[in-house]
């Protein structure tokens, strides 16, 4: 049969001929003028650029990973290699019979030898490509005559969309053949395209979870998927916040237990009102199922949002031990209905406290009604207190108007800044928590009311009484039950809860996308000392996200006030301090003479100098 071969080659003309796709081969090597002795010249990658098609055929190596050493095993130690080609026909790898690949050397069929038609002739890895289909060339039928010692079977390797990413093939010795060599061939093929495909299945799931986790922190809701099994799988910032729990007490935990509910929450509707959350605070979710196209149920997506109450904010945040401790008073408050005075500076968290206690009282289901003393002028503020009557002065609202106490009534009145009420309401004040009744301004009736009093300072109330500007009796009257909340100077590591809600919510708020907080900025923040308590670190991180170039917060963001603060205890050591102090002292004992200075610090006077400059300390 290596006739027809021959006698083509010489351009002979014959009645037989061969396979159809080895003669349209034949005839573009005859076109493209190829030597058909030998290979002119082999098209060889040097180390560098096999290196990089090795690298840029990542996914096909990987792919092919487990199967070419899978075929050799099949193969039973018989004198074959197995080779994987890209598109452009290079060999990236080939595995098998040691004896057999130095052979297939001596022809350059092995790593970084390309063996498209164009440079090697009809052979199986070059015709496939030109084919686009599984061929096998035996022998003769391969174009150059130095490659007649080979049997070789090759299929083209396509992804999902049809594309040709590479060839697989098999070579041996002439004379040995197979049947079964087509069929292997083939599966190999197609075990290497089922990999591809799981791979690309496993890259689009990953996209698809990491869009998902991506765009539900661009949300100010809170945002839920729960599987089919009813367990969370992704909860997003705000949603962790609104629970008031932990991330990890949150993921892969069932949403029935997360959301203390009987029912499965994926099976809720619109709108449902779940009691969740640890301060107790109500939420409200929207739940979707979510379906395949066959209609098979797949899990939920929901949002969570605070109702109205919460969102005047009810819960708290802090890891300190002096916040755990400053609430759990608070909560042990709420249960009794004393009247509570809250201490603590400006911005401490008074209001919040107050709103927690009334929270968690008996009479949560009432009114929260707050009243800022310093905010108003004094001789309105019995008005707003007690209300007026009709006709009771000029311009008074018609059928009068009911005060804060009223408004209260079955709930709690707060009274911000008490310390600032006039002595005359101070009496007043004092009587209606005697008698818990109280007179509408120009009324002569009397009407009863049941409000819990919450009142709060920020002064020395104690030396307001010994200056006498607040009355004695009232003091003990409101003192019955007293939260001191600490400055957040205090209880600093407050900062590391603070700063990401505080992020979070003025992300929302100001639209923008999530974003992070690095972690030499929590080091300036913790730092500094918060003379303006957490609604100072509020306006500060308020600000910085509204500045804020990047999607992380640096030390760069750090308004300038803040960042001289702490740049200056960075620069100034505790050590540093010390040592200015012991030179200090020794000088002031010494009356400023050097020697006796030196002689008493025990270092000679040169040094003394030196270290006196460094500090910047005149002599
Ligand atoms: N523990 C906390 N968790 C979350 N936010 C808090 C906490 N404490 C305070 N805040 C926030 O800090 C700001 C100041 O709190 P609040 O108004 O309660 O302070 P205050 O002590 O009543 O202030 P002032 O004395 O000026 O009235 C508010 O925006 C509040 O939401």
């Amino acid at each position: 049969m290596a006739k027809l071969w021959q006698r083509f080659v010489n351009g002979e003309q014959t009645d037989e001929e061969p396979d159809s796709v080895i003669l349209r081969s034949w005839h573009r090597c005859r076109e493209n003028r190829l030597d058909f002795q030998q290979v002119a010249r082999n098209d060889l990658l040097p180390a560098n650029l096999l290196q990089q098609r090795v690298e840029e055929n990542e996914e096909l190596l990987q792919a092919a990973k487990d199967v070419l050493p899978f075929l050799i095993r099949y193969l039973k130690g018989r004198e074959f290699i197995v080779l994987l080609c890209d598109h452009d026909g290079y060999v990236l790898k080939a595995l098998g019979h040691p004896t057999f690949l130095s052979k297939a050397q001596t022809v350059a069929l092995s790593p970084g030898a390309n063996w498209r038609e164009e440079a090697k002739g009809t052979n199986a890895i070059g015709t496939a490509l030109s084919e686009r289909q599984a061929v096998k060339v035996l022998g003769w039928e391969h174009y150059v005559r130095e490659n007649h010692f080979l049997n070789c079977w090759a299929a083209p390797i396509k992804d999902a969309r049809g594309e040709l990413l590479g060839v697989l093939d098999i070579s041996g010795a002439c004379g040995i053949t197979d049947e079964r060599l087509c069929e292997l061939v083939l599966m190999g093929t197609r075990m290497i395209e089922q990999n591809l495909h799981v791979n690309e299945l496993q890259n689009s799931y990953r996209f698809c979870s990491a869009g998902i986790k991506m765009a539900s922190q661009m949300l100010r809701d809170g945002f839920v998927t729960i599987n089919n099994r009813g367990e969370i799988t992704e909860i997003n910032d705000a949603g962790v916040y609104m629970l008031g729990k932990r991330r990890e007490d949150v993921l892969g935990r069932p949403a029935a237990e997360v959301f203390e509910s009987k029912t499965n929450v994926a099976f809720y509707g619109e709108g449902q009102k779940l009691p969740v959350s640890e301060s107790g605070t109500p939420l409200q979710s929207s739940f979707n199922q979510v379906k395949d196209e066959k209609g098979d149920f797949l899990g939920a997506v929901g949002v969570l949002q605070p109702t109205l109450q919460q969102k005047e904010q009810t819960f708290w945040l802090g890891r300190s031990e002096e916040t755990k401790k400053s609430f759990q008073n608070g909560a042990k408050a709420a249960s009794t209905l004393s009247t509570v005075l809250i201490q603590g500076e400006s911005g401490t968290g008074k209001e919040v406290m107050a709103r927690y206690v009334h929270q968690m009282s008996p009479r949560h289901r009432g009114p929260f009604v707050a009243l800022n003393c310093a905010a108003i002028p004094q001789t309105l503020i019995e008005s707003e207190l007690f209300g007026y009557a009709d006709g009771s002065f000029t311009g008074a609202k018609k059928g009068g108007q009911p005060g804060k106490f009223e408004m209260a009534q079955n709930g709690t009145i707060f009274l911000d800044e008490v310390g600032d009420m006039p002595h005359n309401v101070q009496a007043t004040l004092l009587r209606v928590l005697q008698e818990k009744e109280i007179y509408r301004i120009g009324d002569t009736k009397t009407r009863k009311v049941n409000a819990r009093i919450i009142a709060a300072t920020n002064q020395d109330l104690k030396k307001l009484v010994d200056e006498g500007r607040f009355r004695l009796d009232l003091y003990y009257r409101l003192k019955v039950v007293t939260l001191n909340i600490p400055p957040l100077r205090e209880r600093s590591e407050d900062i590391l809860d603070l700063v990401p809600y505080f992020v979070h919510k003025a992300c929302a708020e100001q639209g923008r996308s999530a974003m992070a907080v690095s972690d030499a900025l929590y080091k300036r923040l913790l730092a500094y000392g918060w003379p303006g308590n957490i609604r100072e670190l509020q306006n500060c991180v308020e600000s910085m996200v509204a500045l804020a170039e990047g999607n992380v917060l640096g030390e760069d963001d750090l308004p300038l006030e803040v960042a001289s603060a702490t740049m200056a205890e960075d620069t100034c050591s505790l050590l540093e301090k010390q040592t200015r102090q012991v030179i200090l002292e020794a000088l002031d004992k010494t009356k400023g003479k050097i020697a006796p200075a030196a002689r008493m610090l025990g270092i000679g006077r040169t040094t003394l100098y030196r270290k006196m400059e460094e500090y910047n300390i005149k002599g």
